[in-house]
């Protein structure tokens, strides 16, 4: 996973973490690969519940691409994209602890996470049309998707420089805090959805993605419903209910 890539899991929660702060935590082709590597991990390991995906250090989250690879030609945007959209599609619940300021793809990166929770008196910019870049048809999707017509907008046509006030109040942020508090509020947050259960926030995951694309697969979503209808979590959920007390979900 090489040292700019970390992973590890806790109790459930897997926290994947760019550890390149010299850099202000911008992708290159080596991290790309090696957010890639964790995914392969993620993907296929039933026991993680929630992920975190945040940036070393306090100064920033991530400056997007790396523009030195980009320059060389090492790292191709859709390479990029390509990663976004694995993060993106990813089955569990997903939670960005953007620890600062955001830029460029970095915003992209917090967009493929399915919760954003940010710091006060962070900033954030897509610099890319004060480059003279074109941001990529699927980056692009994901804003209008996440954000809406209007603020995708503001944010790529006009490459507005939001403070985190302004990210929360249009949408970027869904919660936002102090930044003594970003720990304790990211703990709390996915302790809560590690502690749903797995089959019920999946099928959601996917059919309020389905949605906020244009349309739900109705087959679909009556075989995920399905599904949930004859887990044992849902049997140990009622008993739960019935007994008072927290339930203990499989997964199955
Ligand atoms: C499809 C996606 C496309 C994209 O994402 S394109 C990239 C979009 N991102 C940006 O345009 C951000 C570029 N970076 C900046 O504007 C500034 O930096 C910051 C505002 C983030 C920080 O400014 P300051 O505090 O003055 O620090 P500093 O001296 O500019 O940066 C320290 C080191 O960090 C490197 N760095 C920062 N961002 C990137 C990046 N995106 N790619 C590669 N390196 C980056 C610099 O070069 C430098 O490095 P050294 O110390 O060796 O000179």
């Amino acid at each position: 996973m090489g040292q700019t890539i970390q992973y590890s899991v806790n109790d459930s929660v897997g926290v994947l973490c760019i550890n390149r702060p010299e850099k202000h935590n911008s992708l290159g082709a080596a991290e790309l690969e090696g957010v890639s590597s964790a995914l392969d991990l993620i993907e296929t390991d039933p026991e993680i519940r929630v992920l975190v995906v945040t940036g070393a250090g306090d100064k920033t989250f991530c400056a997007g691409a790396s523009l030195d690879d980009l320059n060389s030609g090492v790292l191709k945007p859709d390479a990029f994209q390509s990663v976004m959209h694995r993060l993106a599609s990813l089955s569990i619940p997903t939670l960005a602890r953007v620890n600062g300021n955001v830029f460029g793809g970095g915003t992209e990166l917090a967009l493929s996470c399915d919760f954003r929770i940010g710091v006060k008196g962070s900033r954030l910019r897509v610099p890319a049309a004060a480059f003279g870049l074109c941001y990529p048809p699927a980056g692009i999707s994901l804003f209008v998707e996440k954000l809406g017509v209007n603020v995708a907008r503001r944010m790529l046509v006009a490459s507005e420089a939001m403070d985190a006030g302004e990210a929360h109040r249009v949408g970027f942020y869904d919660y936002m805090v102090a930044r003594d508090e970003l720990d304790e509020r990211v703990e709390e947050l996915t302790l809560h959805i590690a502690g749903l259960a797995p089959l019920a926030t999946k099928a959601m995951k996917e059919l309020v993605d389905q949605a906020g694309r244009g349309s739900i697969d109705i087959a679909r979503a009556t075989e995920l419903a399905r599904q949930c209808e004859e887990s044992d979590d849902l049997q140990e959920g009622f008993a739960a209910q019935r007994e008072k007390r927290m339930p203990q979900f499989s997964g199955s």
